[in-house]
């Protein structure tokens, strides 16, 4: 149970309703891009997550805190923590949802210390949306995946189009995305939606 007295969703939302092609439970989640600070393979000081589509609507990652991850001696830092969240979350709206979106908040509940060489399961839900606006959150098992939740997280993701990325980010970055994407046309995104 979280310790936000806000209801959640904050807003009167309406269910997620997955993309048809939506990849199905069991299935292991490809990084999203190369360079991505969460899943890519391309940064050896990265987060290096992946994840797994899970039943009913529901997205696994897991993060390994390693020593390059402390704050406190010992302990995961609470913003690579943050991060951690961010991606899991992430991964559930681009996956199930096919279509890009961005954090717009992203809010945390640090409940238990995660001490390095530790592992957080994470299991992400989608929990609503109301026109652009994705509801999403999480729980962090230390351990295992019934282990006690050490940190728990909830965020706004909102659907943005692909101008988004071309307009704010970097053309060259966007290119090689788009080119690992003619690589794999079936697990294309819709877009302009
Ligand atoms: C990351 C994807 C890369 C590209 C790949 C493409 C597809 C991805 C597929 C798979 C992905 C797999 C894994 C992804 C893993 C990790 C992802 C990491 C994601 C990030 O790490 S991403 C970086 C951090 N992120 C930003 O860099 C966003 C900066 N920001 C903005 O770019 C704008 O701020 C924007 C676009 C958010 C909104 O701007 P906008 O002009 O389009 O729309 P607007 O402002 O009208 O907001 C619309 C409605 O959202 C409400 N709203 C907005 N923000 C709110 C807030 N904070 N609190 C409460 N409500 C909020 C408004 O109140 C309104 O609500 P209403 O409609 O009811 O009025």
């Amino acid at each position: 149970m979280s310790r936000t007295a806000q209801p959640w969703p904050p807003v009167p939302a309406e269910p997620v309703i997955a993309h048809p092609q939506a990849p199905a439970p069991g299935e292991k989640l490809p990084m999203h891009y190369a360079e991505c600070f969460g899943c890519g393979d391309e940064l050896d000081g990265g987060l290096h997550m992946r994840s797994t589509v899970g039943e009913g609507q529901t997205v696994r990652a897991q993060f390994t805190v390693t020593d390059a991850h402390q704050g406190a001696p010992g302990l995961a830092h609470g913003g690579l923590l943050a991060c951690a969240f961010d991606e899991a979350l992430g991964s559930i709206v681009g996956n199930l949802l096919r279509r890009p979106a961005v954090t717009g908040r992203l809010e945390t509940d640090f409940r238990r210390p995660v001490p390095v060489g530790s592992t957080l399961f994470i299991i992400a839900r989608l929990d609503g949306m109301a026109g652009r606006k994705i509801y999403v959150s999480a729980d962090g098992h230390l351990d295992a995946e019934d282990g006690p939740i050490a940190v728990q997280a909830r965020s706004l993701f909102v659907l943005v189009d692909f101008d988004h990325f071309t307009t704010h980010g970097h053309p060259q970055s966007m290119e090689k995305i788009m080119e690992a994407r003619r690589r794999k046309p079936d697990r294309d995104w819709d877009i302009n939606p």
